[in-house]
């Protein structure tokens, strides 16, 4: 990683209240092109609230978010709406699984890529007949992000019939359908058995070299945090505890005391 390079995210002393609540404290980040970094602390630390707040599900209360693709200008996000946000290269997946769960796999991953064609979901429910040629191209690009997630075998299955693991995944390809720059993943081995884990690790791995993506992912897996992570930001009753390579956050003594400090459910 070069240190001159610009920013693909960049937050600047972002807060979020909720009544009297400080669920985000003047927290600073940046991540750079292909940079995988890791939000960890303990629960109710506020890194999901960190998650919607960059991606327009909050308004924070404070702050400013500022994204843009490599080789671009980057814009101010805030006061920016949700699908806008993903129409310019932010895209997410959530700790609460939320697919189309009636609708199949395929067309799961087809609502993601509708953000980026003319025809739009409207449409594609509608076949109108002058979109067929790009409502082709969704069924194919759809169906090759599912053989990048290991699902493509599923594809007419309805979603909420898939396994736990296999939901993530299919979050995943659905996320990637918008062509993101970004990719937020809150909790993705949640639920996952650790051979699933190990699959998800290689699946995150591999989609930032073949899309070019940068990461910002919140999780609980150590194990998979400090072995996938380029560096890591560590939050604590909604402020920023530390930064740093997982070497530097494994011997901080304010993240040991942080985390010895919490229940053994976390
Ligand atoms: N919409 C909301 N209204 C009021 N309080 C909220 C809201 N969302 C989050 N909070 C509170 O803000 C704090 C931070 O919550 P948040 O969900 O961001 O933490 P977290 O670090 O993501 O936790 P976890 O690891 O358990 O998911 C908590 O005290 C939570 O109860």
């Amino acid at each position: 990683m070069h240190t001159d390079q610009k920013p693909i995210l960049e937050v600047k002393s972002l807060s979020k209240n909720f009544g009297g609540l400080r669920a985000l404290n003047d927290v600073d980040m940046h991540i750079l092109p292909k940079e995988i970094v890791a939000l960890i602390g303990p629960n109710g630390a506020g890194k999901t609230t960190f998650f919607n707040c960059v991606t327009g599900i909050y308004v924070p209360t404070e702050g400013e978010v500022w994204a843009g693709r490599e080789g671009h200008e980057n814009k101010k996000l805030n006061g920016i709406v949700p699908h806008e946000i993903t129409k310019y290269g932010l895209a997410r997946t959530f700790q609460n699984i939320r697919l189309f769960s009636s609708m199949t796999v395929l067309e799961n991953v087809m609502v993601g890529r509708h953000t980026r064609t003319k025809a739009g979901i409207v449409n594609a429910i509608f076949r109108g007949g002058a979109f067929k040629k790009e409502e082709q191209d969704t069924v194919d690009r759809g169906y090759e992000l599912l053989k990048e997630v290991g699902l493509e075998k599923h594809w007419k299955d309805e979603a909420c019939n898939l396994p736990y693991g296999a939901q993530r995944r299919l979050e995943i390809a659905r996320a990637l359908a918008t062509e993101p720059f970004l990719l937020f993943l809150d909790e993705p081995a949640a639920g996952m058995n650790p051979q699933e884990t190990v699959e998800l690790k290689e699946l995150v791995l591999r989609i930032r070299e073949k899309f070019n993506l940068s990461i910002l992912l919140i999780e609980h897996d150590m194990g998979m945090v400090m072995s996938l992570s380029d560096r890591i930001y560590v939050m604590e009753y909604g402020s920023r505890i530390a930064a740093g390579t997982p070497d530097e956050i494994r011997h901080n003594p304010q993240v040991i005391r942080a985390y010895l400090g919490e229940s053994e459910d976390a």
